[in-house]
């Protein structure tokens, strides 16, 4: 297993040394292909530490690798997808033209262009919607083809920050099996932030959970359920009751317990066997 992403003793203090540190001491891998989430309480440091990995500001401490190598600004093979889909579509271009449009920039042809954009909005099942306008799509719809355009881009990570947050519950679960089908079939490592336990555990091959801020690693579970998954039979398998179990009890836990840094996979998977 190649390791994707490298966070290193990550530290983020906003407003110079004497301000708030929002982020502290946060280490962790992604390893290629794998589905990773991360839950934390409300206001821990969860985009901050997004914000880190995507480059889009410079950390107080610490480092951030993608494929070994430091990130320092955007990285160009990597894709996000944020909560707001609303606002990250361009609502002037079809689907088709939202999702080739960071392939433009990227430098690619356009017949590749094309080609890589029917295959992402066919990936997504939206093949019949591709000279529609965002406007005339379902918000589910326009969550989708944010997800399309992301895979358009073929990234080596995939970053999503709670992508499923503004959706009703019945769409929730549909994209939820979207994301799933897409990432076993593809490959594709992600690094997905939720609020929501139950989310975690049936997308992830494995939940990191964070303290209150400032964000440290409190547990980093493997979740051993079988890699195929289902709204109905996983969320009724005992062993996915026990680990979401886990991920509530890690959430719960005082903040005073949180300062003992990270707990390893194979101490809290034999802890909650
Ligand atoms: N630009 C900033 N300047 C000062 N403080 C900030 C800034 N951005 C975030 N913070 C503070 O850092 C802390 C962590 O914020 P962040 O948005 O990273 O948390 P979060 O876990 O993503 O929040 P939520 O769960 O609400 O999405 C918060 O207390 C926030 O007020």
């Amino acid at each position: 297993m190649t390791t994707m992403l490298q966070v290193t003793e990550l530290g983020h203090t906003y407003g110079g040394s004497n301000g708030y540190t929002a982020i502290d001491d946060l280490s962790f891998t992604v390893n290629s292909g794998e589905l990773v989430c991360i839950v934390g309480p409300s206001g821990c440091g969860k985009s901050t530490l997004l914000r880190s990995v995507c480059g889009l500001h410079r950390p107080s401490r610490g480092t951030v690798a993608l494929q070994d190598s430091a990130v320092t600004e955007v990285p160009e093979d990597l894709a996000v997808v944020f909560q707001d889909y609303s606002r990250s579509l361009f609502p002037w271009l079809s689907v088709a033209k939202n999702v080739e449009f960071p392939l433009r920039s990227r430098g690619l042809p356009p017949a590749e262009r094309k080609e890589r954009a029917a295959q992402a909005l066919e990936a997504v099942g939206l093949t019949g919607a591709a000279q529609k306008y965002p406007r005339q799509l379902s918000g589910g719809m326009q969550q989708r083809v944010s997800i399309a355009r992301a895979l358009a881009c073929r990234p080596a990570l995939l970053l999503m920050d709670e992508p499923f947050a503004s959706v009703d519950a019945q769409t929730r679960s549909e994209l939820e099996d979207l994301l799933l089908k897409v990432q076993r079939e593809q490959g594709t490592t992600v690094l997905l932030v939720t609020h929501d336990i139950d989310e975690s555990v049936y997308l992830a091959h494995r939940v990191l959970v964070l303290s209150t801020a400032p964000a440290s690693v409190v547990a980093d579970l493997r979740i051993d359920l079988p890699d195929e998954r289902d709204q109905i039979t996983t969320k009724e398998d005992p062993r996915f009751i026990e680990l979401r179990g886990e991920v509530a009890r890690l959430l719960r836990r005082p903040e005073t317990e949180t300062e003992d840094s990270s707990t390893s996979t194979d101490e809290v998977v034999a802890a909650s066997a």
